[in-house]
């Protein structure tokens, strides 16, 4: 079995992606933020109070007939941002893309924090990172994706996100006319329940490109690029008047420069990523007339993060086994 949907950033700074998700019997529609960095399916439900919703679609079990359940299991997640969100578990039919997976759980938030409420584009989560940090207990689900990807034609799916454009995901193919040249294959350590990964470098403009194994994380669901302090430092040393605003909450550049474009190596053939500079901006910042960099410090997380900015210039392969071992590729587009 194939799949494909089509995935749409919700604002004006690409801040995150949703896309059409079916759950129940007969078909509850929503819109969800597709998340290679977590591996929870969750979603606004009627369990969730009236005040902690903005016009978000509701999962209601007791209209599908196929919803069952899952008694004695519940679930609680929270995310660096300090948001978070938790509730009660269900089995249920979900369908993407034409792919659907019968018996699926489905996590339905009695609670859910502010910026998830204030997200009013988003109804919930498709977590698609490995199964292992689900947390549902004590019995922990699969993600979608394991769920079909026995039936699916090869253990894959892949992301092609857009700058303000419809973007894909694909499951159990790979469209070879969505990216140019070749896909640049890097094993992955999913340890953490994560798609972790160590880029070769990064290069800054036309630049040198500085060698440096940097370890991190492929990560649909988080808005920024962050890595390392030095990374970090070398890109804002070469922009005339950025600065790491505290207040901003990071790095600010003018909002009428000209950026550099980023690139980051991926794989043992000296493959890049090229991110443009247009893309390493991501808006008004909130104070004065500066922008807020797309490039941010990973500082104290523990992990580097290529989020939406890095993604957003790449077509990305998850790989989760057609040659033995999980391993992320990655295209230029
Ligand atoms: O959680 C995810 C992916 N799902 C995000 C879903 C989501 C969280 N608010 C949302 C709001 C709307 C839609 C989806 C989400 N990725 C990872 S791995 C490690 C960290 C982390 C750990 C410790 C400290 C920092 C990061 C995060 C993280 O918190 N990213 C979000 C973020 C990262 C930095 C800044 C802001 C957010």
């Amino acid at each position: 079995a194939k799949g494909s949907v089509v995935t749409t950033p919700i604002n004006s700074e690409d801040e995150a992606y949703d896309a059409p998700v079916s759950i129940g019997t007969p078909a509850q529609p929503f819109n969800l933020d597709f998340d290679t960095g977590s591996s929870d399916l969750w979603v606004f439900s009627s369990l969730t109070p009236s005040n902690e919703r903005n016009g978000q679609n509701i999962y209601t079990a007791s209209r599908s007939s196929t919803a069952k359940q899952l008694s004695g299991e519940s679930w609680k997640i929270s995310y660096g941002d300090g948001s978070s969100s938790s509730g009660l578990v269900y089995s249920d039919v979900v369908t993407i893309g034409g792919l659907t997976a019968a018996g699926q759980a489905v996590e339905a938030a009695s609670r859910v924090s502010q910026s998830f409420t204030s997200e009013s584009a988003t109804d919930g989560l498709v977590g698609l990172a490995f199964s292992s940090i689900n947390t549902v207990s004590p019995d922990q689900q699969t993600t979608f994706f394991d769920t079909v990807k026995p039936s699916l034609a090869s253990p894959v799916f892949t992301a092609d996100l857009k700058h303000q454009a419809p973007g894909t995901y694909n499951f159990g193919f790979i469209d070879k006319s969505a990216f140019t040249g070749s896909i640049t294959y890097t094993p992955v350590d999913n340890s953490q329940g994560f798609w972790g990964f160590t880029s070769t470098g990064f290069q800054v403009g036309n630049n040198d490109f500085q060698q440096e194994s940097i370890t991190g994380i492929a990560d649909t669901g988080t808005t920024l690029l962050l890595l390392p302090d030095d990374v970090v430092n070398a890109y804002y040393s070469s922009v005339n008047n950025a600065q790491n605003d505290q207040s901003a909450g990071g790095f600010t550049v003018p909002c009428d420069t000209s950026l550099p474009d980023f690139s980051f190596g991926v794989g043992n053939n000296g493959a890049m990523i090229t991110i443009p500079g247009s893309l390493m901006n991501l808006g008004p910042s909130g104070s004065g007339n500066s922008c807020f960099g797309g490039l941010q410090s990973s500082g104290t997380i523990g992990t580097n993060i290529f989020g939406d900015v890095a993604l957003k210039a790449a077509f990305v392969v998850f790989d989760s086994g057609s040659q033995g071992q999980p391993q992320l590729g990655w295209a230029s587009k």
